[in-house]
C-alpha cells in the first residue's frame, strides 16, 4: 500500500540536506552568538536561517502542515502538539558545538500525526550521515538498516548523555548524582556527543547501549526517539512509566533490562514542560 507519509519524508530528508549545506558553510563565519534561556543556552543567527528555510520550504509544499520549531518557540510561538501533520523542527541540535566547531552538529526533523511520530530525519551534518526512519518500516543511515546492541548487562554498556544548560546549583547536583550512580555501576563508560539527536542515533547504531536526559525539548528528541525505537530499541520516561515527548526527561537504550537499570540509577526532578502555558 502506498505509504500517505512518502513525499512528506522525502522532502524532510531533502531539506535536511540542504540545511546541512548551510550549517557547514556558516561553521567558520557564524559567531555571533545570542543567549536564551540562560548564559549557556547558546543561539546563533545559523540556527534562526536554517529553520526558516526548512519551515518556508514545507510551507510551499504542504501548507496545512503545523510547525514546532525550536526557534520559533524561542520567538514565542507556542509548543502544541495537534492531531494535525506537525513538522518538530530543531534546525541545529549542538548549537555549543557548532559555536566551537566541536564536529557533532545535527539538523533534527521530526513529523508527528495524531500524536505519533511519523518518521524522523537527523542529519548529522559534518559526518555527513542521514539518519531515518519511517514508522513500522526500520531505520536506516545513509541507507544502511540500523540495529541497537544486543547487550543487556549493564557493566558492560556505554551510557551517553549531557550536563544541560541550567546551572542552578539544584539541577546540577541532581545530574550530578544520577551521573555518579551509573558511572559507579560501573558502566564501561559514560558519554555525550553535546547533542541529544546524534547521542540517540548512537544509541540505534549499537555504539552506545543508551540515552538519558532530563531537560531536553521535544524538538530534540521528536526525530530520534523514532529512529531508535525503529532500529529496535525502547524509549520510557526517566521514573520508568512512558515517554512523553513534552516532559522533557527520556531515556532511550537497547532493551528494556539496559533502560529498566539507567531508570533505578536517575535521580529524577521535574522541569516545566514544553507545552506548558505561555507565561503572560
Ligand atoms: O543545541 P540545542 O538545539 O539547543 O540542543 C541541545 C539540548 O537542548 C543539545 O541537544
Ligand atoms: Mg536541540
Ligand atoms: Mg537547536
Amino acid at each position: 500500500m502506498a505509504d500517505v507519509w512518502q513525499s512528506s519524508m522525502d522532502h524532510a530528508v531533502a531539506v535536511a540536506r540542504k540545511a546541512g549545506e548551510m550549517v557547514r558553510g556558516a561553521l567558520k563565519d557564524d559567531r555571533t552568538v545570542m543567549t536564551k534561556s540562560s548564559a549557556v543556552d547558546l543561539v546563533t543567527q545559523t540556527d534562526q536561517k536554517v529553520e526558516q528555510l526548512i519551515i518556508q520550504s514545507v510551507k510551499e509544499k504542504f501548507p496545512t502542515h503545523r510547525f514546532i520549531g525550536e526557534e520559533s518557540v524561542a520567538a514565542g510561538e507556542s509548543c502544541n502538539l495537534t492531531d494535525d501533520p506537525t513538522w518538530i523542527i530543531d534546525p541545529i541540535d549542538g548549537t555549543t558545538n557548532f559555536v566551537h566547531a566541536f564536529p557533532f552538529v545535527a539538523v533534527s526533523i521530526g513529523f508527528s500525526v495524531n500524536k505519533q511520530v511519523e518518521f524522523g530525519v537527523v542529519y548529522s551534518c559534518l559526518e555527513d550521515k542521514m539518519f531515518t526512519a519511517r514508522r513500522g518500516r526500520g531505520a536506516f543511515c545513509n541507507g544502511e538498516p540500523l540495529q541497537v546492541s544486543e547487550q543487556t548487562d549493564i557493566h558492560q554498556a556505554i551510557v551517553a548523555t549531557e550536563f544541560g544548560s541550567s546551572r542552578d546549583p539544584t539541577a546540577v547536583d541532581h545530574i550530578f548524582r544520577s551521573l555518579r550512580n551509573i558511572l559507579c555501576l560501573p558502566v564501561h563508560g559514560v558519554r555525550g556527543a553535546g547533542t541529544a539527536a546524534i547521542n540517540m542515533c548512537l544509541v540505534a547504531s549499537g555504539c552506545a547501549e543508551a540515552y538519558y536526559e532530563i531537560g531536553i525539548h521535544v524538538w530534540d528528541v521528536a526525530a530520534g526517539s523514532l529512529i531508535v525505537s525503529e532500529a529496535g530499541g525502547v524509549l520510557l520516561d526517566v521514573d520508568g512509566g512512558d515517554v512523553d515527548l513534552m516532559s522533557r526527561r527520556i531515556v532511550a537504550a537497547n532493551n528494556r533490562t539496559i533502560a529498566e537499570r539507567i531508570v533505578k540509577e536517575i535521580e529524577s526532578f521535574t522541569l516545566q514542560r514544553d507545552d506548558a502555558p505561555l507565561q503572560s
